[in-house]
């Protein structure tokens, strides 16, 4: 043979064999890949990226290996539910929040009934604190001019009796004898069957949201069954927060769109709860300021739409303690547009003016029923006048 036949040769053969070698190269490779692929864990940045990072600007290069599935995150766990604490004996347990925050009221009192000599002055000054704890200035004049009264009665009384005459005539400014039950059972006698139907209504960050989330805590852990309406619409985060609360104790949820009619969300809350055979629906409204006259129409209307499945049995006022007497003005807005039927008092652990309560009572004529005293949340606790006097006079 020629030898430039043999180099034609030699130049074949080598083409036929790389030819053969370079596809088994390639396919190699691609097993490498997939087994890369496999060894993937959920979460890391899929391999398809990995190959197309390198490519040339401009070349089109068909993909060598097929697009890997996206990771598929593990099925999330079922929620945890939590066993919410009961009721009983709450008002005891978070006293001392209480007596933390006003035990300058119980200080300066006792401090006061303990002079040896009660004349005007001293009367006055017990006036004062009081008027200084919020009690508010009527009640105060009253309940003073009775304590004046029992102890010129009774002749020189110790430091300790005063108190004990002081705390009684608190707890008659209380009025013990209102019924503070709160109308969210369907024991109750005005709902028939359907759920008893609890409408939270209370001017912005006073704590509806949150109260209405401890209520059906308190709700389930005395074995009811509760939805929640977030007829909240108004502010975007406060029906995600009530679907957090809910979720926590197995409550199932209502919502509408963002910004949508506020009445349509409350009358499905209330036809769910009604399909589903629940106790207690609870319907959280957005924060309204009394002077919007437009705002205040819109809670009447969601309390007349609600209404359509009956009337409603527990119109819950929510008012801030902190915000002390003019929450009392705010207060008596919303009583002239909703019968409101029981006042939830709520961060009463966060001021020294504990006796906003009394003025409160008095002022509207409608009984404190619940009573928050922190963020936890079970936090939230029935109102029961002589506990909360004590706690209010504790030294
Ligand atoms: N310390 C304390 N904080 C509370 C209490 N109740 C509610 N809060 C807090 O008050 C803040 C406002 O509560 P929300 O429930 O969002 O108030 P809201 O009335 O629903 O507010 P809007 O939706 O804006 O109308 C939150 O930070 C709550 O944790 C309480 O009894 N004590």
């Amino acid at each position: 043979m020629e030898p430039q036949s043999v180099i034609f040769l030699v130049i074949f053969l080598a083409l036929m064999a790389l030819a053969f070698v370079l596809p088994t190269l390639r396919r190699q490779r691609r097993e490498r890949l997939r087994e890369q692929e496999r060894d993937t864990l959920p979460g890391a940045p899929p391999v398809e990226e990995e190959i197309t990072t390198g490519a040339p600007a401009g070349t089109v290069e068909a993909p060598e290996v097929p697009a890997p599935a996206r990771p598929v995150s593990p099925p999330a766990p079922p929620p945890v539910l939590e066993k919410p604490e009961p009721t009983a004996g709450r008002l005891v347990r978070l006293r001392a929040r209480l007596s933390r925050s006003n035990n300058a009221l119980g200080k300066g009192l006792l401090a006061l009934l303990s002079r040896d000599k009660l004349d005007d002055d001293t009367w006055d000054e017990i006036e004062d604190t009081l008027i200084t704890a919020d009690v508010g200035v009527d009640a105060t004049r009253e309940i003073v001019g009775k304590l004046r009264e029992q102890a010129r009665v009774e002749g020189t009384a110790s430091a300790a009796d005063l108190r004990a005459m002081l705390a009684s005539q608190l707890v008659a400014a209380l009025d013990p004898t209102m019924d503070r039950s709160l109308r969210a059972t369907p024991h109750h006698d005005s709902t028939d069957g359907r759920p008893a139907v609890v409408l939270v209504v209370g001017v912005n960050g006073a704590g509806k949201t949150t109260t209405c989330g401890k209520i059906a805590r308190v709700l389930i852990a005395d074995g009811h069954s509760v939805v929640l309406g977030a007829a909240d619409t108004f502010r975007a985060a406060a029906a995600d927060q009530l679907a957090t609360w809910g979720g926590r104790v197995d409550a199932e949820d209502v919502r509408g769109p963002e910004g949508g009619d506020p009445a349509a969300v409350a009358f499905d809350a209330v036809k769910r709860g009604t399909e589903t055979g629940v106790d207690t629906v609870l319907i959280d409204t957005a924060g309204r300021l009394q002077n919007k006259i437009g705002l205040m129409d819109e809670l009447g209307k969601v309390k007349r739409v609600v209404s359509r499945h009956g009337p409603v049995d527990e119109t819950l006022l929510i008012l801030d303690a902190t915000t002390g007497q003019n929450g009392l003005e705010q207060a008596r807005v919303f009583t002239e547009v909703v019968d409101v039927t029981g006042v939830a008092l709520t961060k009463l652990d966060g001021t020294a003016k504990g006796g906003i309560v009394i003025a409160v009572q008095r002022k509207l004529g409608i009984p404190v029923k619940l009573v928050g005293l922190g963020e936890g949340p079970d936090d939230l606790a029935p109102f029961e006048p002589a506990a909360f006097v004590d706690a209010l006079l504790a030294e």
